[in-house]
């Protein structure tokens, strides 16, 4: 089965040596994994090619070491060029996430072929009607935020036509993912504190830089973090 067919998305690690407190993102991404984290993306908007190169190779070894290259799905952000030159040079990579302003979705589909992984972001306030008439099809995923301010990515919530942040309440959320045919992944200064939230909006996951990558402990930070989301979700079965 492809990872495409096995996607698990409900817990996504983002990193780059960027977010790490100058530790490394592999190390980091280790322990996250045996934690429980299933979907890992590269981010590393200050590296260069050959830097991101080496870190997919390090965190593929990784995955391959704890015998989940099944089951974590590693992605990189961006740079269609460099997954493409991941997989030639044999780096298990599945995918790409993109954004409005990265390469086209059919444009990555199109060179990575039926079995990668596509996650894509839109950067507006309507996302309803924007998700309402874009073509799916491409696509394995949303990643919609922020939910809170966050000092990862500066421009979250910034959208040119005033200078007021716009946040995506609960409630937009939660009637986002009832009209969307594919998965969303919430983030933007996603904390543990907001799991049981979010598990009730029916997204499929959340996705967090700090509350891992710029944590004391990832390891204990990721455990929290996947069992407080297992047992919301277990939750909110027993409702229905
Ligand atoms: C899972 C996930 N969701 C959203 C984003 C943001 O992507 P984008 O809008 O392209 O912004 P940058 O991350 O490239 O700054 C993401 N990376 N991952
Ligand atoms: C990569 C990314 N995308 C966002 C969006 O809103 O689309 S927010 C974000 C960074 C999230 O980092 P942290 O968990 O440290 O707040
Ligand atoms: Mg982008």
């Amino acid at each position: 089965m492809s990872m495409r067919e096995n996607l698990n998305i409900s817990h996504y690690l983002v990193i780059g040596p960027e977010n790490t407190l100058g530790r490394d993102p592999v190390a980091i991404v280790d322990q996250a994994i045996t934690a429980g984290i299933r979907c890992v993306q590269i981010r590393a908007k200050e590296s260069s090619a050959q830097e991101i190169i080496t870190l997919a190779k390090g965190m593929a070894q990784t995955i391959a070491q704890r015998h989940l290259s099944d089951q974590v799905c590693l992605l990189i952000n961006d740079r269609l060029d460099v997954a493409l030159a991941c997989r030639d040079l044999g780096i298990k990579v599945d995918g790409v996430h993109v954004g409005q302003s990265d390469v086209p979705v059919e444009v990555c589909r199109h060179y990575l072929g039926p079995d990668a992984v596509i996650g894509f972001s839109a950067a507006t306030k309507e996302m309803l009607t924007y998700v309402q008439n874009l073509d799916l099809a491409p696509i394995d995923y949303l990643g919609v935020g922020p939910l809170h301010p966050t000092a990862t990515k500066a421009d979250a919530g910034y959208y040119g036509d005033d200078d007021k942040i716009h946040l995506h309440s609960l409630a937009e959320i939660k009637t986002l993912a009832a009209a969307t045919p594919i998965p969303i992944v919430v983030g933007g200064g996603v904390t543990v504190a907001d799991l049981t939230d979010l598990v009730a909006t029916g997204v499929a996951g959340y996705f967090v830089v700090s509350a891992i990558a710029g944590a004391q402990d990832p390891g204990q930070a990721s455990h929290d973090l996947v069992t407080t989301w297992q047992a919301a979700s277990k939750g909110e079965d027993s409702h229905v």
